[in-house]
């Protein structure tokens, strides 16, 4: 007997939807975009979509074979996490950016939503998981109040093997575990996932005898989250890895096609192409699900980092991009819906609904001699929630504000691994549209260079006699 989720009729019941009527002029009148105006942009689809093909098939784009090269990368990882899970109580990520952002929106869309305060019978064995992703003194030295070093182990993920960031938490635990547990134990709670050669971190973890993953080298941070960056702390947590990887696999599938009206990739970065042509610089994504509240964030950096660049690939500048805002659903009706409504028709609002949520919450049928209240009783939250989306995508649409929905039927791997290669497609597919490189950061850069410079590091002399001679602050503007 098959597994449920290999059945053909089972993935057909968990395909994504997305709805994009009240984008077009038809619904959401002269703010929206018409048939003609996607007509209009023939050519550029077909070169975009050659390009995409193209870049596939050069390696371009490495992140895009994930869902069908890792058999042996899987299988790894599970024999790995079945090796330690019983030995730690705690999985702490050493992370930023798309080294932490896809394992937090994973494991928060999946797991339950106090999945850290669950005994260690009821997380099913798995150790509790914590994403450190800042250099917040105070966060790390309240994570050492909670956690127990000889229950612990520490996964460093970072791409390029050298940010700061991470690198510096990882030397403080290195010599804390060191300190506590003595060389050759401390071995046992770090393991690594960086480049294969690139960094600090590959050779450090080579020499000092880690245990170690590999980002493989022609996939960037932010689209990184199916390699195992996302995968091993998912399946530290219980996840299901193939099936998140069947589901890309699924959603690359609906990506495949040149018809553009069926195509949910392409025809969401069109919509947000045209939007951005008349002048829409922002995009709303808005979950109705607290487990999918972390896909924005994921989202965020894939939207912005790819698509925020000066040059375009015939280095004019261009300065193109679309700025990522992250809302809830419902709670942020009571405090960005007014602006979404009656401010500036400068956004794209990204509605993210469930057709089905994990559990049903009843209301009792209570009040029913006060009709504001009563109304309420014998209904469930699952269809308060439901009707808000609703309502609030109807008053958007009433006010002229483009938006569109994307519904995912439950949320689970599958319909998770779907979402999140849509929205790296689409990204890819955006960059084409944008003409830029979309798989590129150089604007983090020079904050970068400056911060090496004003911290010492060698080699950065020339950046520091250049900061030194930044303007003096004038104390007038300083209250
Ligand atoms: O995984 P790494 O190389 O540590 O990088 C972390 C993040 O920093 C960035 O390079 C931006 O500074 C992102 O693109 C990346 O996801």
């Amino acid at each position: 007997m098959s597994k449920i989720f290999e059945q053909k009729d089972w993935q057909e019941s968990m395909k994504l939807r997305f709805d994009f009527n009240n984008m077009m002029t038809a619904y959401v009148g002269e703010n929206g975009i018409n048939e003609s105006e996607i007509a209009d942009l023939e050519a550029q689809i077909e070169k975009a979509e050659k390009a995409m093909v193209e870049k596939r098939t050069n390696g371009g784009m490495d992140w895009r074979e994930l869902p069908y090269n890792q058999a042996e990368v899987v299988s790894d990882i599970k024999s790995y996490v079945e090796s330690v899970k019983d030995d730690f109580d705690a999985f702490v990520v050493l992370g930023i950016g798309g080294s932490a952002l896809g394992p937090i929106a994973v494991q928060q869309a999946i797991n339950h939503p106090y999945y850290n305060e669950l005994s260690k019978e009821k997380r099913g064995g798995y150790p509790k998981l914590y994403v450190m992703d800042n250099v917040d003194p105070e966060k790390l030295v309240s994570l050492f109040n909670i956690i127990d070093l000889d229950k612990t182990l520490f996964n460093v993920i970072t791409k390029s093997g050298s940010t700061s960031e991470t690198m510096s938490q990882f030397m403080i635990i290195k010599e804390m575990l060191e300190e506590k547990l003595g060389k050759e134990e401390s071995k046992k709670h770090i393991v690594c996932t960086t480049d294969v050669k690139n960094g600090n971190l590959r050779p450090i973890a080579d020499t000092e005898g880690y245990k170690s993953f590999v980002i493989p080298a022609g996939v960037g941070g932010r689209f990184s989250e199916l390699t195992p960056v996302g995968l091993l702390p998912a399946a530290m947590c219980g996840i299901d890895i193939e099936e998140l990887l069947a589901g890309a696999a699924y959603m690359d599938e609906m990506c495949k096609t040149d018809n553009t009206f069926k195509n949910p990739a392409s025809m969401y970065a069109i919509l947000n192409y045209i939007s951005m042509k008349k002048g829409k610089n922002i995009s709303v994504i808005m979950p109705y699900a607290d487990s999918l509240k972390y896909i924005g964030d994921w989202y965020a950096q894939l939207w912005a980092e790819s698509l925020g660049k000066k040059y375009d690939n015939d280095k004019n500048v261009v300065n193109s991009g679309q700025t990522p805002v992250r809302a809830l659903g419902a709670t942020d009706q009571h405090s960005q819906v007014q602006l979404y409504s009656e401010g500036p028709k400068d956004k794209v609002i990204v509605f993210v609904g469930v057709d089905k949520y994990k559990t049903s919450l009843d209301i009792p049928k209570i009040y029913g001699d006060i009709p504001s209240l009563g109304f309420l009783g014998g209904e469930t939250h699952n269809k308060l929630i439901k009707t808000e989306q609703m309502a609030t995508e109807y008053a958007l649409l009433k006010s002229g504000q483009t938006n569109m929905t994307i519904t995912l039927p439950e949320v689970n791997e599958f319909t998770l691994g779907q979402i999140l290669y849509l929205f790296e497609v689409a990204t890819g597919f955006a960059g084409e549209l944008l003409n830029i490189n979309a798989f590129d950061q150089p604007g983090v850069e020079e904050g970068k260079n400056a911060t090496y410079a004003m911290f010492g590091r060698p080699g950065y002399d020339e950046k520091k006699a250049e900061l030194d001679k930044r303007p003096a602050k004038n104390d007038k503007y300083i209250i």
